[in-house]
């Protein structure tokens, strides 16, 4: 560097050298999350002090005492610390006991390395995730066959927390038990929706036997490994988890049985290419204006994948709609109908955008 050149020509090289410090930065948080994976597998403590000394050591003695070394160990340490934090393990929150189908999904999405915490309801994951307790929840949204699982769409209504992903998961219901044989079975316990996924199996097969509707799957299987007179209706999951046995496999009413999942968050993530929008609206009460609504998407030739309805429970006769379109709210068309969305529109939330589910199912089926 010569004395020659002038401020701006220095601040230009400063500038690229900023420019190539922040890039190698991110190579770096780079580097340590596969560090963090691979000590994930090997169940391996991330915080390494040792490694973290001789990292300072090296950078003191390539110093040769020309940045400031007090400055040099700050700076270094922010950057080390950074890195750890970044290895933490994904904490993802669903609707428990163990072994339940959003367990299953969520395991699909995260894989086996994530920390999953099991809850005792839909609403407890929302709010878990909105209090940023859990980096994530999985929640059930749509069935194939019984259609909205309402529960979890009224939850967007009441906690504040977005979209960052969907899954969509093959079911198989198992009739499970301890003994494997129908005759001990007295009661068949399961969560709302498997029951009523199975309904005609059951009044056909077991018509004289009460169902019993628990929380969920996994709270079914659970009471079956209790008592060798309940029978559950869970995933295949359950069957090892609480050591069980199938008395008939896949006893769903129809073929096909899909269940959409949401992962939900407080950060939906940036446009992946093949992404899903959606938006919470209250329309004011007045004719035509859902059909206002569905004009201006229909002017903007978007792709309208799912329009859903829920009472807003404060005022009879009031709903809220759940829309889904294709695209990403960075995508230009979908960002200018939300805009004029937002201005007419008596309520108005994006809810998220995210990579939409690959058209294949996941197949829940484990074993
Ligand atoms: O080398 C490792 O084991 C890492 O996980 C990487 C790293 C780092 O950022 O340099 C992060 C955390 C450890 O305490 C030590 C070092």
């Amino acid at each position: 560097m010569t004395e020659k050149q002038d401020i701006p020509q220095i601040r230009e090289r400063i500038d690229q050298i900023d420019d190539t410090i922040l890039e190698l930065l991110k190579e770096r948080l780079d580097c340590a999350k596969a560090i963090g994976l691979l000590k994930n597998e090997s169940n391996r403590a991330k915080w390494d002090p040792q490694r973290e000394l001789e990292i300072y050591e090296r950078l003191r003695k390539n110093n040769n005492d020309i940045f400031p070394y007090k400055a040099l160990r700050s700076i270094f340490h922010e950057i080390i610390t950074t890195c750890r934090l970044s290895q933490r393990k994904a904490t993802v929150g669903y609707l428990g006991p163990e072994a339940t189908f959003s367990h299953l999904a969520g395991v699909r999405y995260f894989g086996q390395t994530a920390e999953y915490q099991p809850m005792e309801s839909i609403g407890e994951v929302f709010e878990e995730v909105e209090k940023e307790r859990v980096q994530y929840g999985i929640v059930p949204v749509e069935n194939s066959i019984e259609g909205a699982v309402t529960y979890s769409l009224d939850a967007f209504l009441k906690y504040k927390v977005k979209i960052c992903g969907e899954i969509q998961l093959a079911i198989t219901h198992n009739l499970v038990n301890r003994s494997g044989n129908i005759e001990d079975i007295q009661t068949v316990a399961s969560h709302s929706q498997p029951l009523a996924q199975c309904r005609n199996w059951l009044r056909k097969h077991l018509p004289k036997i009460p169902t019993l509707d628990v929380f969920s799957t996994g709270t079914a299987a659970q009471m079956a490994a209790n008592n060798p007179n309940v029978g559950a209706i869970a995933s295949s999951l359950a069957i090892n988890t609480y050591n069980l046995q199938v008395v008939i496999p896949g006893i769903e009413d129809y073929q096909g049985n899909t269940t959409r999942f949401l992962v939900i968050g407080r950060k939906s993530p940036k446009k992946s290419g093949y992404d899903k929008t959606s938006i919470l609206i209250g329309l004011i009460n007045r004719p035509g204006a859902l059909n206002e609504i569905l004009t201006i998407l229909s002017a903007k030739n978007i792709d309208l994948a799912k329009i859903e309805s829920r009472p807003t429970k404060d005022k009879q006769w009031s709903y809220m709609f759940f829309l889904d379109m294709l695209g990403h709210i960075e995508d230009p068309v979908i960002y200018e109908a939300c805009n004029i969305l937002r201005q007419i529109c008596a309520y108005f939330e994006l809810l998220g955008s995210y990579p939409r589910a690959d058209d294949i199912n996941l197949n829940g089926d484990i074993d």
